[in-house]
């Protein structure tokens, strides 16, 4: 079965299920930050630390990637980018396709993160749309989600979240693999991360949203809390029974408090 996705500039088929029991993972994502030295100080330790029981991924900033991919291959860790364009080829300065990540043995692209929503104006509809591109490449997105303080305090929260998730899972081959991180934008780089109370409750209504539209999807898909983790305040997240593991930004550049997070996923 076959499904067709008409983007703005092009038309592309979905051919696979990429259906998989619902992983624990921490994806680290560097943001613009780092250089050559972080990526080989850095990827020896997490390859020696990462097991199979817990996923580790590094979203490093693009130019870094093939070196990522040197410095992880025959290891366990994952690598990933944070971003993909929403076409498969064309006259795209400074954007790169999700083929070309799955030829450089990117198992991840990150999508939709909020600072991509707010900065180059990403509605629902494109993030949907690089979603769908990254599965027909065979790449996993990891589709981020997110109120701002403004949606929480005037109670739209809930309604904000279903409109992003719905615009992605219409877009999507039913039961496709894919991880959705819930990152509120009022914790992301400012200390103040939701606490784990507040973030189990916002992930168990996704997975009420994910069943809505199939049961398979809210068992499988697995929900990352992104939003100011840190090496101390990780294992009271994880321990959420919704919460699959962290999508880690400015924690994530600094190995020890990395592999601290690692840690406190494995439960
Ligand atoms: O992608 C990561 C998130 O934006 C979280 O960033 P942060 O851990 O620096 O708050």
């Amino acid at each position: 079965m076959q499904i067709t996705i008409d983007s703005p500039d092009a038309t592309i088929s979905c051919p696979v299920n990429l259906a998989a029991p619902r992983a624990r993972m921490v994806v680290a994502n560097w943001k613009m930050f780092g250089n050559l030295a972080l990526c080989r100080e850095s990827l020896p330790r997490l390859a020696a630390a990462a097991m199979e029981s817990v996923e580790l991924v590094v979203c490093p900033p693009a130019p870094y990637l093939g070196e990522v991919g040197r410095l992880a291959s025959s290891s366990g860790v994952h690598y990933g980018a944070q971003d993909v364009a929403e076409v498969t080829h064309g006259a795209r300065t400074g954007e790169w396709s999700a083929d070309m990540l799955a030829e450089l043995g990117c198992r991840y692209a990150i999508v939709g993160h909020s600072e991509r929503r707010d900065r180059h104006r990403e509605c629902n509809q494109t993030v949907a749309v690089k979603a769908a591109m990254c599965i027909a490449a065979g790449v996993i997105p990891i589709v981020c989600v997110g109120e701002t303080m403004s949606d929480r305090e005037s109670g739209q929260t809930e309604v904000v979240l279903a409109e992003q998730l719905k615009a992605i899972l219409q877009l999507m081959k039913k039961n496709a693999m894919f991880v959705l991180a819930y990152e509120p934008v009022w914790a992301i780089g400012t200390g103040l991360a939701a606490t784990p109370e507040m973030a189990q409750d916002v992930h168990a209504f996704l997975r009420r949203q994910l069943a809505l539209f199939s049961s398979a999807w809210a068992e499988s898909v697995t929900i990352l809390y992104g939003g100011s983790v840190k090496a101390d305040n990780a294992a009271s997240l994880f321990a959420m029974p919704d919460i699959d593991g962290g999508l880690v930004g400015g924690a994530s550049l600094n190995v020890n408090d990395l592999l601290s997070i690692y840690k406190a996923a494995h439960i």
